[in-house]
């Protein structure tokens, strides 16, 4: 399923682009990448340490919940954590808690102590606070793994969702949350997106991960897909502060899961290439 990308966009070091068909295809695929991490945690620590997010993501999860997986994962070994919480009740449309609660959580049997949602009582900056104390009491334990390079977590998948401006997890362009380097968790109380109020993973934790996913479908990301996976350094294309361009892993892996439509930039320069390299010849 791997494509092979044009010079520009050979995946870097540590990632792998794959691009689908039709969202089925994603749906089948996903389900096997998220069951062979999940089997290789349990396999080597014991647990498996799982951050999710909101977007479309969840509906995303929908084979795991069917035969074989439903089955034969070690689902007594799942723990559930959440990459980003919007400040909103866990009952609100908008929560990424309820989403999955919905989509996923209801039809696993996941233990309801192994679910760790973000505290949607408390102020955005206590939630933050207290998350990554959980966080903290999780590592010194290690049901959460730790990063020997950094210090940090070391979930064994974070899955993210991009949105068409760039953003994973509540980090958006431009936005001084990307510049956190001691923070887990951090809070934001001015996203570009509703409702403003978010908890979110920082950077050093996301790219702590041992496996990092990131899915885009349509045609609205292409853009931001090309941002992000470009070699470019500079330029319009490439924004520095892109938050999907800052995904890279220290230790661990990062795989891109497209459709067509969100991988049609590369496609067209690719095809470039590939026409430039004939006419050279
Ligand atoms: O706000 C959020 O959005 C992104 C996904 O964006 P979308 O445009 O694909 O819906 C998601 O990753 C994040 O968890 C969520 O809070």
């Amino acid at each position: 399923m791997e494509r092979e990308m044009a010079a520009s966009y050979e995946p870097k070091l540590h990632s792998e682009i794959r691009i689908f068909g039709s969202s089925d295809e994603i749906l089948t695929d996903l389900a096997e990448y998220i069951s062979q991490v999940s089997e290789i945690s349990v396999k080597e620590r014991g647990y498996f340490a799982i951050a999710l997010s909101g977007g479309p993501l969840v509906s995303f999860l929908s084979k795991l919940c069917e035969a074989p997986y439903i089955k034969t994962l070690d689902w007594s070994k799942w723990y559930i954590f959440w990459s980003d919480e919007r400040a909103v009740a866990k009952n609100h449309a908008d929560s990424n808690y309820k989403l999955t609660k919905e989509g996923f959580l209801s039809k696993v049997p996941i233990m309801s102590g192994h679910v760790y949602s973000i505290n949607d009582s408390a102020t955005v900056e206590d939630a933050a606070t207290d998350y990554e104390f959980v966080i903290r009491q999780l590592v010194k334990i290690r049901t959460i793994g730790v990063s020997e390079s950094t210090d940090c977590p070391k979930f064994d998948l974070i899955l993210l969702s991009m949105g068409s401006d760039g953003h994973v997890a509540s980090l958006f362009p431009n936005h001084q949350a990307l510049e956190l380097k001691d923070d887990w968790v951090t809070y934001i109380t001015d996203s570009p997106q509703p409702p403003p109020e978010r908890i979110t993973f920082t950077l050093p934790v996301i790219n702590s991960a041992s496996n990092i996913a990131i899915l885009a479908m349509g045609v609205d990301k292409a853009n931001a897909v090309h941002s992000a996976v470009s070699d470019s350094s500079d330029g319009p294309d490439a924004p520095a502060s892109l938050p999907a361009r800052m995904v890279q892993p220290t230790d661990g892996k990062l795989v891109w899961f497209l459709d067509k439509a969100a991988a049609s930039s590369l496609e067209a320069l690719c095809d470039d290439a590939y026409q430039q390299q004939h006419r050279e010849y």
